[in-house]
């Protein structure tokens, strides 16, 4: 049997690209030929390299949603960037293209609709981004993580599936995950994670009110590229990372409690490792407001306490972690009866059977 074609596509954040790697781990490479299209320069390219997928890189611009001279040079690159895409996809003739949104997958799915080829995207939040809203158009099937988006694409086309996450992530081990931390099991284990790209106001939230944390808790701060605070360098019960890899699953299961930001992807991988998780969404300021939505979806449906930025100081930060402690159990029993974590395996079947 030949083997088929798929080209993923997605990137910008880890959030548009840890799913895909997730699927990618999955797919049978008996069946399956696997390539990614990215940006030249995104983290997409450092985290699909470090997997051995073959990676082609395109010019994209940021899509912008008001005009001006920026935006002008940024659909120059849009074009430019669907010629390269089409150019890797003739050569490469896949048999499907999976796009997890971002704004390098544009070009991408405009250049494999006009090459005929199908077209599957997924959305992680809750009101599709802009990158989605445009390639909703082209696709051949939509999924999406949450229930609610379902209203925003053609019903037709569109199925809710929930989030697809890595395997590994599920599977850490507690006490390989003190024992990289130097933790003991004494007192819990407070992971912070601000995103991908780390959280700089809750970073210093943190930082501030590290005397009062530390009583409590041990702290593991995801805290993002170039945030390290090289002052707190071998502080007793707080290690600082700016992103990890491999070890993160280890340090989930050891954790008890996460300070999140709203990213989809982070918050299903905390609902589907049960952990309590206190989110602090990026502002309207900052971005569209998606990630309000993403949790207010998840206080509403019990699983999240939602702390607003503009709300931010150290006492709120206190009182937001006393009060989850308090009602931790009740918290776990919702996330448990969610019922969360069949995407992965939907998703591999739907692409397995897809003919061209
Ligand atoms: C600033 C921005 O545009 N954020 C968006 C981006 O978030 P962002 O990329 O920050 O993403 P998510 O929280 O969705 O995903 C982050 C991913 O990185 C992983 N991780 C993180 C830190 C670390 O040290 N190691 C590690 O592996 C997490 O486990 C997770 O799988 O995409 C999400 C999904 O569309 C959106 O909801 C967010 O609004």
């Amino acid at each position: 049997m030949s083997k088929k074609t798929i080209v993923f596509t997605g990137g910008g954040t880890a959030g548009h690209v840890t799913p895909n790697i997730a699927i990618i781990n999955e797919l049978d490479q008996e069946k399956w030929d696997i390539k990614y299209i990215g940006s030249k320069q995104g983290i997409e390219k450092e985290l699909i390299e470090k997997i051995n997928v073959p990676y082609y890189g395109i010019r994209s611009g940021k899509l912008r949603r008001y005009i001006d001279f920026e935006n002008l040079v940024d659909m120059f690159r849009v074009v430019k960037g669907t010629h390269e895409a089409r150019r890797v996809l003739k050569k490469l003739k896949p048999d499907l293209v999976f796009s997890k949104g971002g704004f390098v997958s544009v070009p991408v799915i405009i250049a494999a609709k006009s090459l005929r080829i199908p077209i599957f995207i997924h959305e992680s939040d809750m009101t599709p981004g802009l990158a989605n809203k445009i390639s909703q158009h082209f696709s051949t099937k939509i999924f999406t993580s949450f229930e609610e988006t379902k209203q925003y694409f053609p019903a037709a086309k569109t199925t809710v599936i929930g989030s697809p996450i890595r395997k590994g992530i599920l599977t850490g081990s507690p006490e390989e995950g003190r024992k990289f931390l130097g933790f003991h099991s004494a007192k819990p284990i407070l992971t912070i994670m601000g995103g991908s790209l780390g959280a700089r106001r809750i970073n210093e939230a943190v930082r501030e009110s590290l005397d009062n944390l530390t009583k409590s808790y041990q702290i593991v701060h995801l805290c993002g590229k170039n945030n390290l605070d090289s002052d707190l360098e071998g502080r007793e019960g707080y290690f600082q990372f700016e992103y990890v890899n491999e070890e993160l699953a280890d340090i989930l299961a050891a954790t008890n409690l996460v300070i999140t930001r709203g990213g989809s992807n982070a918050i299903f991988e905390f609902l589907a490792l049960q952990i309590p998780m206190i989110i602090i969404p990026l502002t309207r300021k900052q971005s569209r407001g998606d990630q309000i939505l993403n949790a207010q979806s998840f206080e509403e449906k019990g699983f999240a306490l939602k702390l607003e930025e503009e709300d931010l100081t150290a006492e709120s930060l206190a009182e937001a972690l006393d009060q989850v402690n308090e009602k931790r159990s009740t918290y776990v029993e919702k996330m448990k009866a969610s019922g969360q974590g069949s995407a992965l395996d939907v998703l591999v079947r739907e692409i397995d059977n897809i003919q061209r």
